[in-house]
């Protein structure tokens, strides 16, 4: 079968099924992660001119490698499975474009090799690539994590083992992801003396995906790790706080409604998940060739104004709780607003906000809204 996106056509199997199977993967849903990703790598090259080097390192149908290298990156498109590999060099072909490909395990590469810039996309957590990705990238590392049960909590066992963090499973479970796996991810790069910093992040549907610039030195990963802490939370009141620093302090009954069912998660990414410059940038790079144009835009567009906030409201569970209808979105931000509090919508949902201020704060300037 032939796919066309992002202006180039590559063949794809017939049975592609989310890599169930023999057959080499290949996920039609997940163009808005690769039209996004060649949208930022544009963006970045623009703001790292001798970025040049760009790794597939599990590259499947090579349909993220061949449309990096239409754009003009040296590509590398890397697969274990001969199968794939054999399709990537299939793919490249077919668009005429030049590109190098290997039949490789993605740590082994990795570790002979220097890129530019890594782009991990595996099946599930990307935890078993991380070493190799953070020890010898020069610039950019771009991670998706699928794995969104162990990473939000509600897979707690298995998130405690992958990401050695103690991940909850709360109202604002996407992002509770989103700060266990920037965490795993800063903790990781720290061991080779490498600083990250999250200048692009989302989390859509099933996947979480991050884009992490590198520093190298011993201060940039000190000044990361300054980043971590932990969030704590009421499963009552959803009342929140958070602490930055690797020992928890957590709060035995909660401080506004005196519950005892308090959770402690972390160590947690509390610091910025995005750069507002960076994903303006992004923006400026979408092209109508890309089939999820609008969508990529609208996600960019409310991610450029959300807030740096660890964690994030869900307005139909806070009026839940308080046994209040719900009102429209805009009057109840306004409401906020109006209070003196700062406000921005998420990209976690429509009914999502960021806000500094406390549960019973928001409770009292928006008892009118
Ligand atoms: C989720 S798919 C990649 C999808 C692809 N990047 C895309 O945008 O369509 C994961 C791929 O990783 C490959 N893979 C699994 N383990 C690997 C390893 N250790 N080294 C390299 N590739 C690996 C699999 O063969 C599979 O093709």
């Amino acid at each position: 079968m032939r796919v066309s996106e992002g202006g180039v056509e590559v063949e794809v199997p017939e049975q592609a099924d989310e890599g169930i199977g023999d057959e080499v993967f290949f996920n039609p849903v997940q163009e808005l992660n690769r039209d996004l990703t060649v949208a930022a790598l544009r963006a970045y090259r623009d703001r790292e001119e001798r970025a040049e080097y760009y790794l597939d390192a599990m590259a499947a149908s090579g349909i993220r490698g061949v449309r990096a290298a239409a754009d003009g990156w040296n590509a590398t498109l890397a697969d274990i499975d001969p199968d794939a590999v054999e399709l990537c060099e299939r793919n490249l072909e077919r668009n005429d474009l030049d590109g190098e490909v290997v039949q490789r395990d993605a740590n082994a590469l990795m570790h002979e090799e220097v890129f530019d810039v890594v782009d991990i996309d595996p099946f599930g957590t990307p935890i078993p690539f991380a070493d190799a990705a953070f020890a010898n990238t020069r610039d950019l590392v771009c991670v998706t994590a699928t794995d969104t049960a162990p990473l939000c909590g509600a897979h707690f066992h298995s998130g405690v083992r992958k990401y050695s963090a103690v991940p909850r499973n709360t109202d604002y479970h996407a992002e509770m992801g989103v700060r266990v796996l920037l965490s795993a991810m800063a903790r990781t790069a720290a061991r080779y003396d490498a600083g990250v910093t999250p200048i692009l992040t989302h989390a859509t549907s099933h996947y979480v995906r991050t884009y992490l610039e590198l520093d190298h030195s011993a201060s940039d990963a000190n000044a990361a790790i300054d980043e971590l802490g932990h969030v704590y939370h009421c499963e009552d009141c959803l009342y929140r706080e958070h602490d930055f620093g690797l020992v928890a302090d957590p709060i035995e009954t909660c401080p506004e409604c005196g519950s005892e069912r308090t959770l402690t998660a972390g160590p947690l990414w509390l610091g910025p998940a995005h750069d507002a410059d960076f994903v303006a940038a992004v923006r400026e790079e979408l092209d109508d060739s890309m089939g999820t144009e609008s969508k990529v835009e609208r996600l960019l567009d409310t991610l450029e104004g959300e807030l740096h906030e660890p964690t994030h409201y869900d307005q139909h569970r806070l009026c839940k709780e308080w046994g209040r209808a719900a009102p429209a979105m805009d009057e109840f931000l306004g409401d906020l607003r109006d209070a003196g509090y700062e406000t921005s919508r998420t990209h976690y949902g429509g009914t999502t906000f960021k806000t500094p201020a406390t549960v019973e704060a928001i409770r009292e300037a928006t008892r009118d809204s």
